[in-house]
């Protein structure tokens, strides 16, 4: 586990040039690595000079109380929002460089869902990274498609609209664009976010595959029960970094205490039966 070392709010942020000590080899090593990001929206910070670094193949959550900066986080990694501060790297190489191998989905919520597209139009569209060239789709495109749409059991919904689906088939279906995407890394805020028992499974399922393929899943996630059943990885926000780590060291009821402002009552700790 690493602990936050950064100094109070009110210092300058870091420039976000790599570190000292950070090697070009340790960057290489991780699937993503994030330094001296800040952002902030007017005067405060939403989030403040964080350094993260995601293993290769693991499943990371982003854990933090509502308003932490989990998901501006996430957007400023991908440079969706501006930084003040800050670098990202993807296996070592500026993110900029390397778009073709991240998949993002987005919230649930922060989407047009009324756009007139059909269910595999949007899975299709993430072969082609939004270029469109859907007039180029070839036989090998449309198979692709039905297997990511298959993969999370959306295939019987392929020509349906994707305002005529419910929540939990809206997030299978961003997930099966990811999918079509082929990325190394996929960054998805809050994919759980009102779907069912039998949704969430769903997704997990694939999620646990993609990594057990080599590649590395980043989640916004906040249902604490389950960080110890889905993830390996943690990283702890509220608008600082708290902790990151191994779930397995990080994840523990003090660290939970400073990352919720010691508001999270001890018996939900004590429901969650950490070590
Ligand atoms: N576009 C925006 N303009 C101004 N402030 C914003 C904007 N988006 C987010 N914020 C603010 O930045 C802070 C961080 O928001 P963010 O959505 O990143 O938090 P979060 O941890 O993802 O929250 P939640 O768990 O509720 O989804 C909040 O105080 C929020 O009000």
């Amino acid at each position: 586990m690493t602990m936050n070392t950064q100094p109070a709010l009110e210092l300058a942020a870091s420039d976000g040039r790599i570190a000292d000590g950070d090697t070009n080899t340790a960057l290489a090593a991780s699937a993503l690595a994030v330094r001296g990001l800040t952002v902030s929206y007017g005067t405060k910070p939403a989030v403040f000079s964080i350094d993260a670094t995601v293993p290769k193949a693991s499943m990371t959550a982003i854990v933090g109380p509502n308003g932490a900066g989990k998901s501006t986080f996430l957007k400023a990694v991908l440079g969706i929002i501006p930084r003040l501060s800050g670098s990202a790297y993807v296996d070592g190489k500026p993110l900029e460089t390397m778009r073709q191998a991240i998949a993002y989905v987005p919230q649930r919520a922060s989407v047009d869902w009324d756009f007139p597209t059909r269910v595999r139009d949007v899975v299709t569209m993430g072969q082609f990274r939004g270029l469109g060239l859907l007039g180029f789709i070839r036989p090998a495109h449309r198979k692709k498609t039905l297997d990511c749409l298959e993969r999370v059991g959306m295939a019987d919904f392929a020509d349906r609209q994707i305002g005529q689906l419910s929540g939990g088939q809206q997030q299978r279906v961003f997930l099966a664009r990811a999918l079509a995407q082929d990325a190394g890394l996929y960054l998805l805020d809050e994919p759980f976010a009102g779907v069912d028992a039998a949704t969430e499974k769903a997704i997990i399922d694939v999620l646990k595959d993609l990594k057990a393929e080599g590649k590395t899943v980043v989640c916004v996630h906040h249902d604490l029960a389950t960080v110890t059943d889905y993830f390996d990885h943690v990283l702890m926000l509220n608008i600082r970094k708290i902790a990151e780590g191994p779930v397995a060291t990080t994840f523990t009821g003090p660290m939970l205490q400073e990352t919720y402002g010691g508001r999270l009552a001890t018996t939900h700790i004590d429901q969650l039966k950490l070590d």
